[in-house]
């Protein structure tokens, strides 16, 4: 399927720092694509290249397949950017939203009625000063729409949010992308923010892409476990070695065996550990979270077998 947006081995160095090291994303049309990376992985820095305020080293970055400057400056007008608020307290949304239509050159007066309604601030006349975050992650959204653009890229949208406005903006996002067909760009730190939103992930890591992976391959690489806690997990992992036909588990810091199979033979396991004459504190089945899975991506370079 041809890319919205694609980068093409993008390298950033800020001085001796890597910011970012050959990445190459693909977010196609009609996605929530999730960028997925702990603080200072390199999510913002990727973000600015992507939109022009700041120069990769070497790569490419394209866009509707137009990898030439000029066509990318022009195909960039169909991107609707939020990089954190900047929006004038004193006055009202509407009030800037015009200013936004004047920066952008966008004469047609019912654009800010048209993004307004969208984002459902219509009704809303007070100052930006007096908005919730929810609002004002509202009036942003409303912000990086107008002018119609085909791509939505947000960085860290969620940041500050509580539940409910969490919820609210997963809302927002999947209406614009299923019935204005926006495609989005999210950041996050926290996969599980992104995880019931994004359509596809991205894993992004000390400046390096892990791994991109859609939404079902995904929730299908969360496994069913048996964790397992003893009084000797050296001992413990000997004879599950030596009594089971195969083995895989990993001991987590907490001195936890996490075991990804035999996980139908409970019973068997207890048996073996108490004959083995170890104390048995806790066996029991796990569900294994997106969060976990992304941190043993990480820990596994993304090598992990999606
Ligand atoms: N202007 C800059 N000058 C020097 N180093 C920078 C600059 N901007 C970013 N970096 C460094 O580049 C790396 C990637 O930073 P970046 O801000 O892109 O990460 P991030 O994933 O967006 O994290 P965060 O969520 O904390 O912003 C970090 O090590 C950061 O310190």
């Amino acid at each position: 399927m041809e890319n919205l947006l694609a980068t093409r081995s993008v390298t950033k160095t800020y001085g001796k720092q890597n910011a970012l090291h050959d990445v190459s994303i693909h977010v196609r049309p009609g996605e929530v694509y999730g960028l997925i990376g702990k603080n200072g992985a390199g999510k913002s820095t990727l973000f600015k290249v992507i939109m022009g305020l700041a120069a990769q080293d070497n790569g490419e970055i394209s866009i509707y397949n137009q990898p030439s400057i000029e066509n990318l400056v022009g195909a960039q007008k169909n991107i609707g950017f939020m990089f954190g608020s900047q929006f004038f307290p004193y006055l009202n949304a509407r009030e800037n939203l015009v200013y936004t239509c004047k920066l952008k050159g966008i004469t047609d007066k019912t654009e800010v009625d048209r993004v307004l309604k969208l984002v459902e601030l219509d009704q809303v006349k007070k100052k930006v000063k007096t908005f919730s975050m929810g609002m004002k992650q509202r009036l942003n959204i409303a912000n990086a729409l107008v002018g119609k653009p085909d791509l939505i890229i947000m960085d860290e949208p969620i940041n500050g949010l509580d539940p409910q406005g969490i919820a609210s903006f997963r809302h927002l996002v999947q209406k614009l992308n299923r019935e204005q067909e926006i495609t989005f760009l999210l950041s996050s730190h926290i996969l599980g923010e992104l995880g019931l939103m994004a359509t596809r992930f991205g894993f992004i890591h000390d400046g390096e892409l892990l791994k991109e992976v859609d939404r079902e391959t995904l929730l299908g690489k969360t496994e069913d476990q048996v964790i397992i806690k003893v009084d000797n997990t050296e001992k413990a992992t000997y004879l599950l070695e030596d009594q089971l036909s195969s083995l895989d588990y990993v001991v987590n810091g907490d001195k936890e065996i996490v075991l990804s199979d035999h996980i139908d033979e409970t019973n068997k396991i207890a048996k073996i550990l108490v004959d083995g004459g170890l104390e048995l504190y806790k066996l029991t089945p796990h569900q294994q979270t997106l969060e976990e899975y992304y941190l043993s991506l990480v820990q596994e370079g993304g090598q992990a077998n999606v």
